[in-house]
């Protein structure tokens, strides 16, 4: 049960906590049946929105605005992707990635939960926008984590400069930490896929579980370990691009 006048929430000047407790619910432009929490906008400094998007049956996501990319990792539920005249299902764990500029719907006749992601495009000389990406968390090659090889490390996206950002999931066994406290220009958006543990944001430690999710700025000290269980999330990190621009 809910603590009245309590939440698990932190606002910090570079992380967020954004814990379920306080979750609030609003649809975005062009959602039909369908609502949004946004749990990270630039509003938080972050170059990137990420927010869980909830479809009721008939439910349909906004379209983006033009210089934008996309990501999106299913939750729950099966949402239909239409891109031109092919139509694709997605299930539990799968994930599609849209260039800028690439039309497309996604709708679903079912609820389903999706983690939407979203940024402006940042091009890197003459290379080309990247193509679009389409895979299932389950099928994609498991590699250990550089530096603590029990960590279990997916790229959902393939390692090459047209993209500028990267999508992983992590999966810890029972009672195993990042190797070190890591400090780092990129930022992260993260959403704790399942289990529990404890998040190291600056010189704070709070309990995380499954469906709580994280914003760091650039440079917030970071470190996790897994509680009792397996535990695991996908996290959001900019890549490829000098931190000039
Ligand atoms: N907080 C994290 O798990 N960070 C990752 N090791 C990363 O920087 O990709």
């Amino acid at each position: 049960m809910q603590r009245l006048g309590f939440t698990r929430s932190k606002i910090r000047s570079n992380y967020t906590l954004h814990t379920p407790d306080a979750f609030v619910r609003a649809p975005l432009p062009g959602m039909q049946n369908a609502t949004a929490i946004v749990h990270i906008s630039p509003h938080l400094g972050a170059k990137f929105t990420q927010y869980t998007a909830e479809l009721q049956a008939g439910g349909r996501l906004g379209t983006l605005p033009a210089g934008f990319s996309r990501f999106v990792y299913v939750h729950g539920g099966e949402v239909k992707l239409t891109l031109g005249t092919d139509q694709r299902t997605l299930k539990s764990a799968s994930y599609a990635c849209f260039p800028p500029g690439l039309s497309h719907d996604l709708h679903s006749d079912e609820p389903a939960r999706m983690t939407v992601i979203e940024k402006p495009y940042m091009p890197l000389g003459e290379i080309p926008p990247p193509p679009f990406v389409i895979g299932n968390a389950a099928e994609v090659l498991v590699k250990p984590l550089p530096g603590e090889d029990r960590i279990d490390l997916q790229t959902l996206l393939p390692d090459h400069p047209a993209f500028d950002f990267a999508v992983n999931v992590m999966t810890y066994p029972p009672g195993v930490t990042l190797p070190f406290v890591e400090i780092h220009v990129m930022e992260h958006g993260l959403v704790m896929l399942q289990g529990e543990g404890v998040y190291l944001l600056n010189e704070d430690h709070h309990a995380v579980k499954a469906g709580d999710v994280i914003y760091m700025a650039p440079y917030c000290p970071q470190w996790f370990t897994s509680s009792n269980g397996v535990s695991g999330y996908l996290i959001y990190k900019d890549v490829n691009r000098h931190p000039h621009v």
